[in-house]
């Protein structure tokens, strides 16, 4: 689905306390009844909740379902949008949304502007946007889930990418700046520099490919494994050497200096993770072989192996940073429930083989019964995560599951 803001300037005072009502009611409700969403919204008795109800149903931000039981209404992913926006204004983190400049298997990018008019990301999960085609075992599984499950797992996604991506920026890691987080998005600034997908040759090859390897050992030296580090999730800026040099000198490969910045870790995991060590080798195979292939390139070492990675970490002195995300906002227990759903989409990454994808399916085939969760567990989550984000601002959490 498409971002559509038309609407928004026309919502009054009254649309917005009924939206946000249909989202609280939905904590309990898969279908929130009218006279619930009343109640929330506190426009009991007047025309006033009708007329809201009907103005957001029009512009599709919450839509009706009729249920055995009762009618009632269920917000939409465009309603979710909208709250989500409603808050970035409110927190002046966003002013106006432009252009869509990115469409990932479960997301959508645009750009955005500040009241400045400095322009950002802002970056939208939509998990649930699979494509069925290479999702085989668990099709019905995945077409019974309820939308706000989706919702849910969307939120549980942009937390997991503004922690992680403010852990790697307060450690120097090349990511963009974490600006603002809510709901099922993230803002962070815009870097202006083309995937390395995007890139049909280097200057220097070799150089690229040492910084990659580099930042991947790093990564593990403060107790992180990417997951997925491939030429969709790395940005290549280039910068002339010397900022003041003379624009004739043209920009040769003596000219430009090369910074890969890292955009994605949608599986960024522990290194003590218990398939810490298949991540990484296909991290580093990853890397290998779209150097091989796009600049025949083919380094004379054999690249970093997992013992160098555990070698990293024991050297110490640095910060766990798998264990600092779990305190500060995302847990292990949403860690967690986010590699269910990984594994039942087989979304096991961009730059993976298709042996390797037919491997995770059969995994994610073994284990349906198990990881099928309840409604139950599903409410539950979308209280811890409001909770989470009502706390996220300036505080580590101390989370009762680290262990
Ligand atoms: N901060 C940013 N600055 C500039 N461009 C960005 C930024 N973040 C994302 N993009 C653009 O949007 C595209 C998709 O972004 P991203 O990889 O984060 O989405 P995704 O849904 O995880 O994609 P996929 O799962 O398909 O890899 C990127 O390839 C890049 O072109």
């Amino acid at each position: 689905m498409k971002l559509d803001t038309k609407a928004i300037r026309y919502l009054t005072a009254e649309d917005w306390r009924v939206l946000t009502a249909v989202e609280m009611g939905s904590k309990n409700h898969e279908v929130v009844p009218t006279s619930l969403i009343a109640q929330i919204s506190g426009l009991r008795g007047g025309s006033g909740v009708h007329r809201s109800i009907s103005n957001l149903a029009k512009v599709d931000l919450i839509a009706k379902v009729k249920n055995a039981k009762y009618d009632g209404y269920r917000l939409t992913y465009g309603g979710l949008d909208y709250l989500a926006l409603n808050t970035y204004r409110k927190r002046k983190a966003v002013y106006s949304v432009g252009n869509q400049i990115g469409v990932g298997k479960e997301s959508d990018i645009y750009v955005v502007s500040d009241e400045k008019g400095v322009q950002r990301v802002l970056k939208i999960h939509r998990l649930g946007r699979i494509s069925f085609r290479t999702v085989k075992a668990n099709r019905d599984y995945l077409r019974n889930r309820s939308s706000g499950s989706w919702m849910y797992m969307s939120r549980l996604a942009a937390v997991k990418e503004f922690t992680f991506m403010q852990a790697l920026r307060d450690n120097d890691f090349p990511v963009p700046e974490p600006l603002s987080q809510n709901r099922h998005t993230i803002v962070m600034s815009l870097i202006d520099a083309f995937p390395l997908r995007q890139i049909s040759s280097v200057a220097d090859p070799a150089t690229l490919y040492a910084q990659l390897m580099a930042m991947i050992l790093r990564l593990a030296s403060f107790g992180l494994i990417h997951g997925d580090f491939n030429e969709f999730n790395i940005l290549i800026e280039e910068k002339p050497k010397d900022q003041n040099a003379d624009e004739t000198k043209g920009h040769g490969s003596d000219a430009v200096t090369v910074n890969p910045i890292l955009i994605d870790f949608p599986q960024m995991v522990s290194i003590d993770h218990p398939n810490a060590e298949m991540y990484f080798d296909r991290d580093v195979n990853c890397i290998k072989r779209f150097f091989e292939r796009r600049f025949h390139f083919i380094s004379d070492e054999s690249g970093p192996t997992f013992s160098d990675a555990r070698a990293e970490l024991s050297k110490g002195g640095l910060k766990r940073l798998d264990v600092e995300v779990e305190a500060s906002g995302f847990s292990k227990k949403m860690a967690k429930e986010l590699e269910k759903y990984m594994g039942f989409v087989g979304a096991t990454g961009d730059g993976q083989t298709d042996e390797s994808q037919k491997q995770d399916d059969e995994e994610a085939d073994e284990d349906t019964e198990e990881e099928d969760p309840s409604d139950k567990e599903i409410k539950d989550g979308v209280e811890d995560v409001s909770k989470q984000l009502n706390d996220q601002h300036g505080r580590a959490q101390q989370s009762s599951d680290t262990g």
